[in-house]
């Protein structure tokens, strides 16, 4: 029996992982994927944006969401059943694509894949790792000195260096390809100098490919053949010999705000949160009175973005709702004042 291959899609908070998707599932060639996306946050953001893109390569039906918390550490519980489920159907899909949350280790994600009733229908065909370069370029996975030495000084039994920094080290050793993504922001000989850093961060043999908005043809993505669950100790991990790691590093939560008369003041009080806070990333969707379509809204770092994707439908509720993920600690109370949530008592 053929197994399903199955390709795993990495990389840090807001390089690109959906965005890398839509397009892969435009571009199918008549292949029928099943996704499983995995956020951070309680809200599928991520699955509402590929849901009813309407493509035939990907009804609703085969896009699966995993909002529980990061896909590593709820494998048992989450993604082992989920892809039982799937590969026990009458007609199962052609590929398998998992888009792991930004803050997930892909290691132990491939390391599902040796469950017995897992490796006797599906295989790992890659692990693909996307790399923000505008992010890169800016250093913001690289770690702060001064910040790190301080951490250190407030608590003596920090063990580890920066968790982005780990985090960022940990999906790259994984990868059996990379994707330098938004080079559409990065000028070409900078370019060239982040491929020659991540050069030493990478498994020998694995490929750098640049990619603007994941513009790639599938046929370079699907087909890898890795088999990189029968090779998993040759991608080192920070975490290797753990039994289990947490995500305490790191924190979310919603901004619940209604309706909205216009999305200009959230925007720039948006702006002046990310400068102010430990704030990574950022995504919602927003109700603008007047206006039948809903609006996006992603922050990556200090960059927002916004555009109408689609009308709100019958029986959805008209509100305003934004994830916030960021480093731990990060005055929550502040940044929901900043940018007038509604509390649950309102
Ligand atoms: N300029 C530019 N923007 C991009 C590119 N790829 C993605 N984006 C934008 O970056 C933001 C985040 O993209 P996503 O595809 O949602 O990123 P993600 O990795 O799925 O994000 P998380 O699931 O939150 O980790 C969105 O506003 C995208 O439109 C690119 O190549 N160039």
């Amino acid at each position: 029996m053929k197994k399903i291959p199955a390709t795993v899609i990495t990389g840090f908070l807001g390089a690109g992982k959906t965005t890398l998707i839509r397009h892969l599932i435009e571009h199918a060639g008549g292949r029928r994927l099943a996704l499983i996306i995995n956020e951070f946050g309680d809200v599928g953001v991520d699955g509402a944006l590929v849901q009813g893109c309407g493509d035939e390569a990907c009804p609703d039906e085969d896009i699966i969401e995993l909002a529980n918390g990061c896909i590593c550490c709820t494998v048992a519980d989450d993604f082992l059943p989920t892809m039982q489920k799937l590969l026990d159907r009458r007609t199962p899909p052609d590929h398998i694509i998992i888009e792991t949350s930004g803050l997930a280790l892909p290691k132990p994600l491939v390391k599902a894949f040796q469950w017995p009733d897992i490796r006797t229908r599906s295989t790992v065909d890659g692990v693909i790792a996307l790399i923000d370069a505008d992010a890169l370029a800016a250093g913001r996975f690289a770690h702060d000195e001064a910040a790190l030495a301080a951490a250190r000084a407030a608590d003596p039994t920090l063990d580890h260096d920066s968790p982005i920094e780990e985090l960022f080290e940990d999906q790259l050793a994984c990868a059996d390809l990379v994707l330098l993504n938004k080079t559409d922001l990065v000028a070409a000989d900078r370019l060239a100098a982040l491929e020659q850093g991540l050069a030493g961060e990478i498994r020998p043999g694995v490929r750098i490919l640049r990619t603007a908005r994941g513009e790639i043809d599938p046929a370079i993505l699907l087909g890898l053949d890795a088999g990189a669950e029968d090779r998993i100790d040759d991608r080192p991990s920070h975490h290797d010999g753990e039994e289990e790691h947490d995500h305490d590093d790191f924190e979310s939560f919603i901004v619940d705000l209604g309706e909205l008369a216009g999305p200009e003041p959230l925007l720039a009080a948006l702006a002046r949160s990310i400068a102010a806070h430990d704030i990574l990333r950022v995504k919602g969707f927003l109700a603008i009175e007047g206006r039948p379509a809903r609006l996006v809204l992603q922050a990556v770092g200090p960059r927002i973005q916004h555009h109408y994707d689609r009308h709100w439908q019958a029986g959805e509720p008209r509100r305003s709702r934004l994830v916030v993920i960021g480093q731990s600690g990060m005055d929550r109370a502040a940044i929901e004042a900043a940018l007038g949530a509604r509390m649950a008592a309102a």
